[in-house]
C-alpha cells in the first residue's frame, strides 16, 4: 500500500534520512521506533510531503506521490496526524471536523459521526474550542479529523506523547480498533510495549537510517533494546 525506497530529506544543508526504505502492506500496522531525533518525525513529513525528498521514491497504492503537495496526498487517502496534536485552537470541535471534512475528497458528512464513534468522548464537546481541551482530548480530535477524511493509510507521530495514563490506553484502543477494521497504520512509537501489542512489524531508525526491521515478535530481542536504550 504504502512503499519509500531510498527516501533522501534534510534541513538546509543538515541531511537528516539517509535511504530509508519502508513497506506498509494492506490492513498492516507498522511501528516505526528509535531513539530521540534519529529522524522518524523527519521521515513521516517527508512520506507526507510536508517537507520535500531530496532523493528516493515515495509510493502510495502503486503510484509515485514524491513530488505531490501533502494535501494532494491527503485526498488520495493517505491521514497524517503529526507529532503535538495540531487542531484550529479558536474553532469548536465541530468545526475543527468539518474544516477537514469541506477539504477531503468525499465531502460526505457521514464521516463525521464515523470519526465520532471511534473517539465519543468528543461528542460532548462539540461546541467547545479545541484550544480549551486537555492534552489528550485534542489528541483525539487530531486523530478524528484524520479520520473524517476516510484516509486507507493512517500516519500517526506518537500519539500518546505527552498524554496522561488513562488517556492513552484510549488511544491505545482507538489505535487496535481502526487496526482491526483493516486500515493500515504507520505508527511512530518510542514506548517498546506498547509498540509489542499494536505492530504487525517494526522497524528501527539510527541516525537517519534503518538499522533494524522485522516482525513485531522480534521486539523482544536484546538487539532491539539495545537499539533503543539511552
Ligand atoms: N525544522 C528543523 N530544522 C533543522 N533541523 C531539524 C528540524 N527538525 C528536526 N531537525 C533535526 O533533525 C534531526 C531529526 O529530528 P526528528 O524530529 O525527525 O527526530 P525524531 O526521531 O522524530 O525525534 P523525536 O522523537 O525527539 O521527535 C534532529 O537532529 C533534529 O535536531
Amino acid at each position: 500500500m504504502l512503499s519509500v525506497e531510498g527516501l533522501e530529506a534534510g534541513y538546509g544543508r543538515a541531511r537528516v534520512l539517509f535511504g530509508v526504505s519502508l513497506e506498509v502492506p494492506p490492513g498492516r500496522l507498522v511501528c516505526v521506533m528509535g531513539r530521540n531525533g534519529v529522524g522518524k518525525t523527519t521521515l513521516l513529513n517527508t512520506v507526507m510531503g510536508v517537507l520535500p525528498a531530496t532523493g528516493g521514491r515515495v509510493t502510495f497504492e502503486g503510484r509515485d506521490v514524491t513530488r505531490l503537495r501533502p494535501d494532494q496526498r491527503v485526498r488520495l487517502g493517505m491521514g497524517y496526524v503529526p507529532q503535538g496534536h495540531e487542531t484550529f485552537a479558536q474553532l469548536s470541535v465541530m468545526d475543527n471536523l468539518l474544516v477537514t471534512l469541506e477539504a477531503s475528497a468525499h465531502r460526505d458528512q457521514a464521516a463525521v459521526e464515523e470519526a465520532l464513534e471511534v473517539f465519543p468522548r468528543l461528542k460532548p464537546l462539540l461546541k467547545r474550542p479545541a484550544g480549551f481541551l486537555s492534552g489528550g482530548q485534542q489528541q483525539q480530535l487530531a486523530m478524528a479529523r484524520a479520520l473524517v477524511t476516510r484516509p486507507k493509510l493512517l500516519i500517526l507521530d506518537e500519539p500518546t506523547e505527552g498524554i496522561q495514563p488513562s488517556i492513552i490506553l484510549e488511544i491505545e484502543e482507538a489505535v487496535e480498533r481502526l487496526h482491526a477494521t483493516g486500515l493500515a497504520i504507520l505508527l511512530v512509537e518510542q514506548y517498546l510495549d506498547l509498540a509489542l501489542r499494536l505492530a504487525d512489524a517494526f522497524l528501527i531508525l539510527d541516525a537517519g537510517r534503518v538499522v533494524r526491521s522485522g516482525a513485531a515478535r522480534d521486539l523482544q530481542d536484546e538487539e532491539v533494546h539495545r537499539l533503543l536504550s539511552v
